[in-house]
């Protein structure tokens, strides 16, 4: 479980995020909110790239903020970026073991985890492809591989199915909802298409000029008047 109390990140004058708390308990949850929302931000904050000005983050009882970055990475955090993390001279294998490679465990039993979890993902026969040979969406496969060694505990993902075409984001859809029986790890998704946040999250924390304004049952959200006005304009928030 991955509680945020009362988190407010301030770059200069810019209240990014304002006191924002949230109890995800869910296996899948989401983050949404127009564009300068914060919700990157919250990432940032809990992944250790962002400081905040107060607040906390616990993951599974854990305070993650006062952990380091890297110990964090050791206490099972992981994340993807919108733009996938993958180094085009290494093999989709290469890029995935380096996930790990500094983890304890015997050599052998990082290979054989990271075969398990490419074949979770659909990519065991591009194992010893380079990353520059895959396609977009072979890349973003890769980079979920990579969030699932490990032993993860929770897992953001920021705007997953950006750049997807729709059948993929059906797929990546339903890979996302597969980890937490795999693994019984807990992940949330940033993403702008409402439709799969509707389909794959079942619960959703709803952010506008870094103040919360929606947070509980997706479906709920999904129909508060505060957050269609937030959206005003846009048809997703209909899914
Ligand atoms: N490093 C930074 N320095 C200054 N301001 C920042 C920085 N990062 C984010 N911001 C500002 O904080 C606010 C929240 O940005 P953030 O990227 O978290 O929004 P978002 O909801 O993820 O948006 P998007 O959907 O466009 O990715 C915005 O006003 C943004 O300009």
């Amino acid at each position: 479980m991955i509680e945020v109390q009362d988190v407010t990140v301030r770059f200069g004058g810019v209240v990014a995020l304002n006191a924002i708390s949230a109890r995800f308990t869910t296996p899948v949850a989401g983050i949404i909110g127009p564009n300068g929302a914060g919700k990157t931000t919250l990432m940032n904050v809990v992944s250790g790239f962002v400081s905040r000005s107060g607040g906390r983050v616990l993951m599974d009882g854990t305070d993650l903020l006062a952990l380091a970055p890297h110990r964090r990475s050791k206490a099972g955090l992981r994340r993807s970026f919108q733009k996938e993390q993958i180094a085009d001279d290494l093999t989709v294998f290469e890029n995935v073991l380096v996930q790990i490679d500094s983890i304890g465990g015997t050599w052998s039993a990082k290979r054989d985890e990271v075969r398990r979890m490419l074949a979770v993902v659909g990519l065991e026969r591009q194992a010893d492809t380079p990353g520059a040979r895959l396609s977009g969406f072979e890349r973003r496969l890769t980079d979920v591989a990579r969030c699932l060694v490990g032993a993860p505990k929770l897992i953001m993902f920021d705007e997953p199915a950006g750049g997807l075409s729709v059948a993929e984001t059906e797929r990546l859809g339903e890979l996302i909802l597969s980890i937490h029986g795999l693994t019984g790890t807990q992940t949330l998704v940033i993403d702008h298409d409402v439709e799969l946040i509707a389909r794959i999250c079942a619960e959703t924390l709803v952010l506008d000029f870094g103040r919360r304004i929606a947070f509980g049952p997706t479906a709920e959200v999904l129909a508060d008047p505060k957050v269609k006005a937030a959206y005003l304009g846009t048809a997703e928030v209909e899914a």
